[in-house]
């Protein structure tokens, strides 16, 4: 049992119950990879949080560092950010008194970007020119699971089509990959006009999930989860998965470690620091695959 993920040992992987977590990878291992699927958040979980000492964008992030908007709109949504994202994740407020701040975030900065008339075609040189950067190892998590058939869910607060658009430019946007996120909505010309559908921010997955019901009906017969994500939002994002049998979650913890170090303990199963690769995800990968 002690090298039955070697990578669990690091010293970058904090995990609470130890021992729950190899029985949870045995129970799941004995099941077979036909019963797993994963469920990944996208921004900071999937991407980096930051490179050689600068924060990595977001997918709004990379929006509002394109051409595709103006300096003034560039101002106001850099504003929006510092007065909204420590609110995100401050765990000393609790999530209903976040809630209706999220929806204001989100509500204003897509207002925002829907009054720069951004055209479709301009998404692509955005991301091209952009310091996006998904998390080392990600070809081989993309891969592996496109080579065995195991079903990615991208459950993403950010923007669904910048999102489509970084994968796309890194080749791993495989047809097991789905995506659930927000929508942007064009009209005719390709101009921006609204967001389609309900909004999704980060507290509002579980809602997200419920919406999807169709997605996991088809998944019914794959029980087994694992689901990564970077805020305690995203413990809601397999809330909609039919008859589950195990969930192994693993959380990025990006920012304020020592503050958030025991709410993410007591919430993911394993907890990876320090701007952490994906080799944790990809040695469970391999294990739960066979491929050891
Ligand atoms: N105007 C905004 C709104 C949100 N964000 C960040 O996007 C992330 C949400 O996307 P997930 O893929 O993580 O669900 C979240 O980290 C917000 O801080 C933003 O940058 N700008």
């Amino acid at each position: 049992m002690k090298t039955m993920i070697p990578e669990l040992s690091s010293e970058s992987v904090w995990m609470k119950d130890r021992q729950r977590v190899e029985e949870i990878l045995q129970s799941m291992s004995k099941d077979g990879s036909n019963t797993l699927q994963v469920i990944s958040d996208f921004d900071l979980t999937l991407t980096r949080f930051s490179y050689n000492g600068k924060r990595c964008p977001t997918c709004h992030n990379i929006l509002e560092g394109s051409n595709a908007i103006s300096n003034e709109a560039r101002q106001t949504l850099d504003d929006l950010l510092h007065t909204y994202y420590p609110i995100e994740i401050d765990i000393s407020r609790p999530v209903e008194e976040k809630l209706p701040l999220m929806v204001e975030w989100w509500t204003k900065a897509h207002e925002l970007l829907v009054q720069q008339r951004i055209k479709k075609d301009e998404l692509a040189e955005a991301v091209r020119q952009s310091e996006a950067r998904l998390r080392e190892g990600y070809e081989c998590f993309f891969d592996c699971l496109h080579e065995h058939a195991i079903p990615l869910l991208i459950f993403s607060a950010g923007i669904g089509d910048i999102l489509e658009e970084v994968i796309r430019q890194a080749n791993v946007f495989h047809p097991n990959v789905k995506v659930i996120s927000n929508y942007m909505d064009f009209d005719e010309s390709g101009i921006l006009r609204a967001f389609k559908g309900e909004l999704i921010h980060i507290y509002n997955k579980r809602e997200g999930a419920l919406l999807n019901t169709g997605h996991f009906e088809e998944l019914r017969s794959r029980p087994n989860v694992l689901l990564m994500g970077d805020s305690l939002g995203d413990l809601d994002m397999a809330d909609g998965v039919q008859d589950m049998k195990n969930i192994l979650k693993i959380g990025f913890l990006n920012d304020k470690l020592k503050e958030r170090k025991q709410s993410y303990m007591d919430s993911y199963d394993v907890v990876l620091v320090g701007d952490a690769s994906l080799e944790v995800p990809n040695a469970v990968i391999r294990f739960l695959t066979g491929n050891k």
